[in-house]
């Protein structure tokens, strides 16, 4: 029977570390600031940006909310973080993703400040992030990192199968894990004898936005299992690419979600406005 990772409780933990931070900086006239940027009327993107503007109050950090609304130009919005760039207040700049379709998102995050890029979509920062030398971490495959690190398990020389090759999660959560001296191994839909390498995973960390896509058929007895799907099932309810019954039962260490990858993503959100804040004010 896995051990369930408390998603909550270690975003909790971190938080209140973040929290002290930020009142250090406010001591030194440095207020922390965070812009986030939403454009139309996606219901997900609703909930996202209310708890990351929680998250905000939670943690002492000024935060705006930029609701744009869904015929926003791309001239209106280049205009925006031009000035969001611009504006000392603001030290860290989302633009909530996905863009309705007539924007392009590339060229937009590519106008983003890299100092304020607090999501490290810049393709400055994952350049960074690449060569091992970076000031704001990939956020949700960080909030992993910590995930596995407050298990107890080590990643150095484990066999690390992630499934997902996105930009945002499972690229560089690939290369977190290289960093920290896994051997990695990316599937994704064109991967033959998916079940099988899933099964030789000490850690498997699982991002293909499929509901219960990985059943505990495909786990390696006492792994650690990451989930960082966010579903809708049949009735509506949030769930994740993990089947957390059958996993529950191979598994060593589970995330659930809610309440496992989400909330440490928006926290390593935050530990990347401070970051900002400090760089801006030459304090790093
Ligand atoms: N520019 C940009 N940066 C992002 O980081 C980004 C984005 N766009 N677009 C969408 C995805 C998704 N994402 C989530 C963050 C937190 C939760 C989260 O807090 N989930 C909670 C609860 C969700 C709820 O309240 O229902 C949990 O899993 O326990 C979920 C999803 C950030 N994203």
């Amino acid at each position: 029977m896995a051990v369930r990772i408390d998603g909550k409780a270690v975003a909790a933990k971190v938080r209140g570390e973040i929290a002290e931070e930020v009142a250090a900086l406010k001591k030194q006239g440095v207020q922390t600031g965070m812009a986030v940027v939403l454009v139309g009327e996606d219901p997900a993107s609703k909930i996202y940006v209310r708890n990351k503007g929680k998250a905000c109050a939670e943690t002492g950090i000024y935060s705006e909310e930029h609701v744009l609304p869904e015929n926003t130009t791309q001239e209106e919005l280049l205009a925006l973080i031009e000035k969001l760039n611009a504006d000392p207040k603001i030290n860290g700049i989302l633009v909530q993703s996905p863009l309705p379709k007539h924007l392009n998102e590339a060229l937009i995050v590519e106008h983003i400040d890299p100092k304020k890029d607090v999501d490290a979509f810049h393709a400055e920062n994952v350049g960074r992030i690449m060569i091992g030398d970076f000031a704001f971490l990939p956020c949700t495959p960080a909030g992993i990192i910590e995930l596995i690190r407050s298990t107890g398990v080590t990643i150095d020389g484990k066999n690390c199968v992630v499934i997902g090759r996105s930009n945002i999660v499972g690229k560089p959560m690939a290369m977190l894990l290289l960093h920290e001296n896994g051997t990695v191994t990316i599937c994704h839909s064109h991967t033959k004898n998916l079940k099988e390498i899933c099964k030789t995973a000490d850690i498997l960390v699982v991002a293909v936005g499929k509901a219960k896509f990985v059943t505990g058929d495909m786990v390696k007895p006492g792994a650690v299992v990451i989930d960082v799907g966010m579903n809708r099932d049949e009735n509506g309810k949030l769930c994740g690419d993990v089947d957390y019954e059958s996993a529950e039962a191979v598994a060593g260490y589970l995330t659930p979600v809610p309440g496992g990858v989400g909330p440490m993503t928006i926290t390593m959100l935050m530990k990347n406005a401070v970051t900002a804040a400090k760089i801006q004010n030459g304090l790093v």
